[in-house]
């Protein structure tokens, strides 16, 4: 494992936080949790019926005999949790609406977060985006002064190390989303030990093309600087304008980036998820995430194309959120 998941792993040890897991009988989420168990790393809340993830744990060989399983079904403190949904959605749900929405794994594992029982959540193995992240937006919501969350990606190959964003949640970004997506992103950036140059990504570099599409990225850019003037910023660019020195000097010599870019912000959902996958598949780089920024407390969705060692680093990941947020 790269030194940078052995220091959030020695971190998050230190705190031994829970960690909830709605989706108990999916085989890459009990291979990870028995392994983040037996480290002593974090502890484990699978929600399912415990009959159920105890036969999938035994047809994978896997001992689950030490982490904690709850059901919606025979939750002790289920009542308090409704009533907790109820007040949290202020007339949006009535009683006998959350008594069914909380059955819901998701929706029960995001309460048992909210209300504390847990200081993240990791799910999205099974389940698309949407169904994962909408009890987040609804209950958790996002932090003050953040209007739209938004999902990046840590991509590791060896030593290289970059973000890109939004790859995971707003679906036609307007030029204020972009730029929050950017702010939000520099941060996540250092979290991850990168001291971020920030690139809006377009199909234009510096008005080599003009269209509402650049447009919007130009605007996005204006923005961000304005939201951030320390950052390391610039737009529009084209990925080899932002990432290749050579090509930098000749289309946008006069940029602070100068082709060194290490977050990249792209301008549609359809952009941004395409690109980290083929960064991810063609590329082999290691994709971790989407991890959410800008909420209150940490819900990490996960790619239903995941493997166990991507739920690993994305449990740590989320679990470094929950103890240092
Ligand atoms: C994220 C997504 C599921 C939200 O869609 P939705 O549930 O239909 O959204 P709604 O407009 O009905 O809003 C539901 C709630 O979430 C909130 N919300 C929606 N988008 C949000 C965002 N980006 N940030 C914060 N809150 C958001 C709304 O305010 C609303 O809250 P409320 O119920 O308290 O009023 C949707 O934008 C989506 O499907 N995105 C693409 C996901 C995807 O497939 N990604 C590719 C794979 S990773
Ligand atoms: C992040 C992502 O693209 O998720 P999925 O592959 O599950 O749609």
């Amino acid at each position: 494992m790269s030194d940078m998941f052995t220091a959030i792993a020695e971190k998050v040890k230190a705190n031994h936080p829970s960690i909830v897991f709605p989706e108990g009988t999916d085989e890459r989420i009990l291979e990870a949790t028995v392994r983040l168990k037996a480290e002593g790393i974090l502890n484990p809340i699978l929600v399912g019926k415990e009959k159920d993830i105890q036969a999938k744990a035994a047809e994978l060989k896997l001992d689950v005999s030490s982490l904690t399983i709850f059901d919606p079904e025979t939750y002790p403190e289920f009542d308090q949790l409704v009533e907790a949904f109820v007040e949290r959605r202020k007339g949006k749900n009535t009683k006998e609406e959350a008594e069914k929405i909380l059955q819901t794994p998701n929706y029960f594992g995001t309460m048992l977060v909210y209300t504390g029982k847990a200081v993240g959540l990791v799910s999205g193995a099974a389940h698309s985006t949407g169904d994962t992240v909408r009890p987040a937006l609804q209950i958790i919501k996002t932090k003050e002064g953040v209007k739209k969350t938004s999902g990046v990606f840590v991509m590791v190959k060896d030593d290289q190390r970059y973000i890109f964003g939004d790859c995971a949640i707003n679906i036609s970004p307007d030029s204020n989303d972009m730029a929050e997506t950017a702010v939000e992103a520099a941060k996540t950036a250092k979290v991850f030990g990168i001291e971020p140059k920030v690139a809006m990504l377009s199909f234009s570099t510096k008005g080599s093309a003009v269209s509402p599409e650049t447009e919007k990225v130009v605007e996005a850019t204006q923005i961000a600087k304005e939201k951030a003037p320390e950052l390391t910023l610039d737009g529009e660019f084209q990925f080899d304008a932002a990432f290749v020195p050579s090509v930098a000097e000749k289309k946008a010599p006069d940029s602070p980036l100068k082709g060194q870019a290490n977050t990249f912000i792209f301008p549609s959902l359809e952009a941004g998820n395409i690109g980290y996958k083929l960064a991810q598949r063609l590329g082999q780089f290691e994709a971790i995430g989407p991890i959410l920024q800008g909420l209150n407390k940490p819900v990490n969705d996960l790619s239903r194309g995941c493997n166990a060692e991507d739920v690993y680093k994305l449990s740590l990941i989320t679990a470094m959120q929950g103890v240092t947020e």
